[in-house]
């Protein structure tokens, strides 16, 4: 399958330090990709890398996807939840690319409003303002924003942390879907069961590639204690490499 993403050689980080380096690799088309890692590990880092909302100190990603199928989820705390905007409002947004900042929003497109709001479970909630949403409630308002935007490529970043049993349940059901209309999804996750119950490939992430390939071998206790002493061992001041020099 033809890769969706390529890392080549690639660098990320803030103000010359590097928090990702010298990674290499390609996501295929249609993946389900977990990125899993201690905190601090770069998993973060490098999704913002993909979404485009950080350049690479070095390196680079070929992507096949343009920026406008690309769907980004950051962590929840990075959403501002003080922007005066219910509901329904926010899903709409889903739609953007179709109509456009000032396009109308037509019959049919109403009814795909109201359909991905019933997919998440949140009739009844369309004109609640979003500063007013439990977390879970929050993030199913955001997963039904992203069913209107038909990404080819779905970035989420912890999607699922601090959510109780059934809305990971539903929204995993989801992701599971898109997956299965042939989208592929890197998502960030610390939830080891989950990601072996449900996402077939992982990344192993510890400032660098710890393991990469199908999950059961990469999520071995060997490989994490391994992702844990290289993340404990890092140099927050470490200045960025030359390309090619793996430090
Ligand atoms: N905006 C920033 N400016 C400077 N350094 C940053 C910034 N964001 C992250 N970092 C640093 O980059 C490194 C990697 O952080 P990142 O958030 O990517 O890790 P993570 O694996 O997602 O961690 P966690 O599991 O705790 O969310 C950390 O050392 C962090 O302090």
């Amino acid at each position: 399958m033809a890769p969706v993403l390529a890392f080549r050689d690639l660098t990320l980080g803030y103000e010359r330090h590097p928090a990702v380096h010298h990674l290499e690799g390609e996501v295929p088309e249609r993946s389900l990709l977990a990125v899993c890692g201690p905190n601090g590990a770069g998993k973060s880092t490098l999704l913002k890398g993909i979404a485009g909302v950080l350049a690479p100190l070095s390196g680079r990603i070929e992507g096949a996807v343009p920026a406008q199928e690309t769907a980004y989820l950051p962590q929840a705390a990075e959403v501002d939840r003080s922007f005066p905007i219910d509901v329904y409002d926010l899903v709409a947004m889903g739609l953007w690319r179709r109509t456009g900042l000032f396009g109308g929003i037509g019959r049919a497109d109403r009814a795909r409003i109201e359909a991905a709001i019933a997919a998440v479970g949140l009739e009844g909630f369309e004109d609640r303002p979003i500063a007013t949403l439990s977390g879970g409630q929050m993030q199913r308002t955001l997963f039904a924003r992203l069913l209107l935007q038909d990404a080819r490529l779905i970035l989420l970043d912890e999607p699922f942390n601090a959510l109780d049993a059934g809305t990971i349940a539903d929204l995993t059901a989801l992701v599971e879907r898109w997956n299965g209309e042939g989208r592929t999804v890197v998502a960030v996750l610390h939830d080891l069961e989950l990601v072996r119950a449900h996402f077939p490939q992982t990344l192993l992430l510890a400032r660098s590639t710890v393991a990469w390939g199908a999950t059961l071998d990469v999520l071995t206790t060997s490989n994490l204690a391994v992702a844990r002493r290289m993340c404990e061992a890092w140099d927050e001041n470490a200045p960025a490499c030359a390309p090619g020099e793996a430090a």
